[in-house]
């Protein structure tokens, strides 16, 4: 492999990942991103190396000629409308980037400017666990519960349409909820961390008690990394942190790390149609690849929290 088209490069996982394979590769990286709300050139503040890097700001829907102007090995995708909040008030923009903008992808793989296509996807599309259900395993039924999710599940069966139907080398990897340094401040972790050095108030949904599997952004990059080297066209891969925490839980430790009172916290009314249970069987991406995640989440929140400490003193 030499050229790596990455789509959504200065969104969260996006930049992340971009980093993973500059600093850890020899791969040259094309990275594509429109720079909506959620997309932002700070996130990548790291060395850029001019003969492996480049950045068009487009739309995945539009990618000029001059993107093509090689064949690419892998496309790993990760522009996307990522927020569940945002998906219900307003819908159309979801289905837009993350349905058809992943059915664009697919076809530059049928036109030959791609050699294969990673899908990065999510959790959400299972649905939520039932009582007595341990974690999603790849083969568990797709049951989107909200626009967010459908539209992922969507790109995910368009995927699995075109390997099925063209045998294209087509992959899907489905990650559990991600945190690190660079999350957009809508998401819990980051919202709950800036708010609580502001000592303003925390919103939590409903009781608190819905449960997340926790990622750190680092492990989810060293797994997508893994999964585009060796995974085998048509499969999906479960990629997970093995760290089940409520709500509630998270807030709590963000506080106390932070030495904020617990009065901060303020219910809300609930979230429509809220997952309440999310966690990721991953025994196959470990048993086919090799991978576990490795950084515990007392040390990635510790990260994650004295990253956002750092860049409020820099703005200050
Ligand atoms: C923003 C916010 C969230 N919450 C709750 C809702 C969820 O149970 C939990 C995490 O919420 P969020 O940070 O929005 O993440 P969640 O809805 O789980 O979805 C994330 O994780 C998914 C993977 O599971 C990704 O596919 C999504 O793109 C990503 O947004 O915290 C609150 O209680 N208060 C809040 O203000």
């Amino acid at each position: 492999m030499k050229d790596i088209l990455v789509t959504g490069g200065a969104g969260f996982i996006g930049s992340h990942f971009i980093e993973y394979l500059l600093q850890t590769t020899e791969l040259r990286v094309t990275n594509v991103d429109v720079l909506t709300y959620a997309g932002n050139l700070r996130n990548l503040d790291f060395e850029l190396p001019d003969h492996r890097y480049r950045f068009f700001q487009e739309d995945i829907h539009q990618m000029s000629e001059e993107v093509f102007d090689r064949t690419y090995d892998c496309i790993v995708n990760f522009a996307a409308e990522t927020h569940v909040d945002r998906s219900i008030e307003e819908a159309e923009p979801f289905l837009h980037t993350n349905i058809l903008g992943t059915f664009q992808l697919i076809q530059k793989v049928m036109e030959g400017k791609a050699r294969k296509l990673l899908q990065v996807s999510t959790d959400e599309v299972y649905g939520s666990l039932d009582e007595g259900e341990a974690a999603f395993t790849e083969s568990h039924p797709l049951m989107a519960n909200n626009p967010y999710s459908a539209s992922k599940a969507s790109a995910d069966l368009l995927v699995r349409s075109y390997f099925q139907t063209y045998k294209l080398p087509l992959l899907i990897t489905r990650c559990s909820n991600n945190y690190g340094p660079k999350q957009h401040p809508e998401k819990l972790i980051p919202k709950t961390i800036e708010k609580a050095m502001r000592n303003e108030a925390i919103p939590i949904y409903g009781e608190g008690k819905n449960i997340r599997d926790w990622l750190y952004v680092e492990d989810h990059c060293r797994a997508i990394y893994s999964v585009m080297q060796a995974g085998q066209p048509g499969e999906v891969y479960n990629i997970g942190g093995h760290c089940e925490k409520s709500n509630l839980e998270i807030v709590n430790m963000i506080l106390e790390y932070l030495g904020k009172s617990k009065t901060l916290i303020t219910f809300v009314p609930d979230r429509l149609g809220h997952d309440f249970h999310y966690a990721m069987n991953w025994t196959k991406v470990h048993e086919a690849l090799g991978w576990e995640p490795r950084v515990s989440f007392e040390e990635g929140i510790a990260k994650t929290i004295e990253w956002t400490l750092e860049k409020t003193m820099n703005r200050n």
